[in-house]
Parts: C-alpha cells; structure tokens; sequence
C-alpha cells in the first residue's frame, strides 16, 4: 500500500434515503491501520461503509478512497479492487467447497483465473482455516469457520483495505477473541474499518476511533484520546464505555 496519510477521507457529505437524511454534512478522515465505527442502532454505520465501499454515491460532498476521488466511474472501479467486504450478514453458498467459495470471491474482484486458487490458499490458511477443510462444502463448517471464510472472501485479492460490518455478532466469548487475534494477524498487511455495538472489540483493536450519531461524526480520533475523555467510573464501565456514554448523552 503507499504510504497514504489516510486511507478515507470525507468533505461535506451527506447522504439519503429518499427524504431520509442519514449522514447531514459530514467531515472526517481515517488514517491507515484498524479503525472501529460505532453509533446506536440506526446511526448510519452500514450506511457510511456502503459509502467506503462505492456501493452507495452520497448526494453531496467529497469522497476520497485510496487516495482516489469516488465521483469519478474509473476510480470507482479501481477503488472496488483494493477493497474487501464483509456485510453485516452474508450467505456462502452451502454446497460450494470452502477452497472454490474463496477462489471465486477472489475472481470477482478481478484476479486473474490463473492466481485465484493460490491466492484462496494463502488467505484461508491466513484465517486459520486448516487445509483439510479445504475441499469440504460450505455447510459443513461450524459458525466461526463460515465467519472466517467470508473474511477470507474480503482479502483473498489482497485489498489495501477491508471493511467489516458487525464481524463479531453472533460469535460467542472464545469466538470473539479468536477474531480478534486474526484481526491483528490480518491489520498486518490491509488496513481494517469495523463497526461493531462492542466496545471491547475496539479496546482490544483498534487505534482509530469513529463515532456517528445525531446525523453527523460526534468523534472521530485516537482510541486512546477518547478514553482518556471518560470520567473514571469503573464500576459502572471502562472509560471508553463511559466517554460513549456521556458522547451520545450531549447528542
Ligand atoms: N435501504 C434503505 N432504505 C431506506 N432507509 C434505509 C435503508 N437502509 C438503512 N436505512 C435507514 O437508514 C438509517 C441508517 O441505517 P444503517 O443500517 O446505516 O444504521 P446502522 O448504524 O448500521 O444500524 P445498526 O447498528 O442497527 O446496524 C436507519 O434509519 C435505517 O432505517
């Protein structure tokens, strides 16, 4: 990846649905590493990585991907190769082999036949997918394998970026810190922007932090800056808990 001051930027944008504003204005930028995105249910965090991603075009404003503006249709698709998605929730296809599933998600983001399968071996074994579950189908794996599979799927093209809706939903407590660990494993070589309702997630991961609610970016810096902000209150939480609460308590 060049060496980018951020890998997101954005100027005035806003965003609807319809008549719906979700995003109103909003101005921000994230540097390269992992950064997690919180906000209440509704705040617009699928919203803002469907924006990322290139899927969604806001209705005003800025947008600036990998260094590359979005309004334009050659960037769009440039930007779409060096990116990776995990959506909030996704299907793999049952009767696929868990080697094929990862080879075509690879294909799709356009590279080339011949490199697929080795790139699919290189990102399952990256996720700690054991190769004797190489050749199996799909519905034959547990939750948390699907769960690593589908990451696999985002980075098997190697994308500079990766964007993961909610990865740890539905993952129980050993489940949560096996993600976490190969999220370290996987920051090492793609940046990495995560929503999630946890905020032990972003403790344990990230360094960026962004906050959205009330239509607009409440917070958008250093993790560790934001905790600072939280009043000691340990019995009530961790200071990052408690900077979110009093955050979304002057929204
Ligand atoms: N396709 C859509 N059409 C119309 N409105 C939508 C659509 N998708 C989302 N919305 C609305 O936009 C707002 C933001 O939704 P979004 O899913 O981005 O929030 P979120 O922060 O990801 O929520 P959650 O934490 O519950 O997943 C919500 O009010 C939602 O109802």
């Amino acid at each position: 990846m060049s060496a980018l001051r951020s890998i997101v930027s954005m100027h005035d944008v806003s965003f609807k649905y319809g008549r719906h504003t979700v995003l109103d204005r909003v101005s921000f930028s994230i540097p390269p590493g992992i950064t997690g995105l919180l906000g209440p249910n509704g705040a617009g965090k699928t919203t803002l990585l469907s924006v990322i991603s290139t899927l969604r075009m806001p209705a005003e404003g800025e947008v600036v991907i990998l260094g590359e503006e979005v309004s334009d249709v050659q960037a769009r698709h440039r930007i779409r190769q060096r990116i990776g998605v995990l959506p909030q929730s996704f299907n793999l296809v049952g009767w696929l082999k868990v080697i094929d599933t990862v080879s075509y998600a690879a294909w799709t983001h356009g590279l080339a036949q011949a490199d697929c399968e080795n790139a699919a071996r290189t990102a399952l074994l990256n996720v700690g997918i054991k190769e004797e579950l190489f050749s199996k189908r799909v519905r034959a794996l547990s939750g948390g394998q699907r769960q690593r599979v589908g990451i696999a799927c985002a980075m098997a093209h190697r994308p500079d970026l990766i964007l993961l809706d909610e990865p740890t939903s539905g993952l129980d407590p050993t489940g949560r810190m096996e993600f976490r660990r190969l999220l370290l494993e996987v920051a090492k070589s793609a940046s990495v922007i995560m929503s999630t309702h946890l905020i032990e997630d972003i403790h344990h991961t990230a360094q960026y932090l962004v906050v959205i609610g009330g239509m607009g970016v409440a917070y958008s810096g250093s993790v560790s800056g934001f905790a600072s902000e939280g009043r000691e209150n340990l019995a009530a939480g961790s200071p990052l808990e408690i900077a979110y609460e009093q955050l979304l308590g002057n929204l």
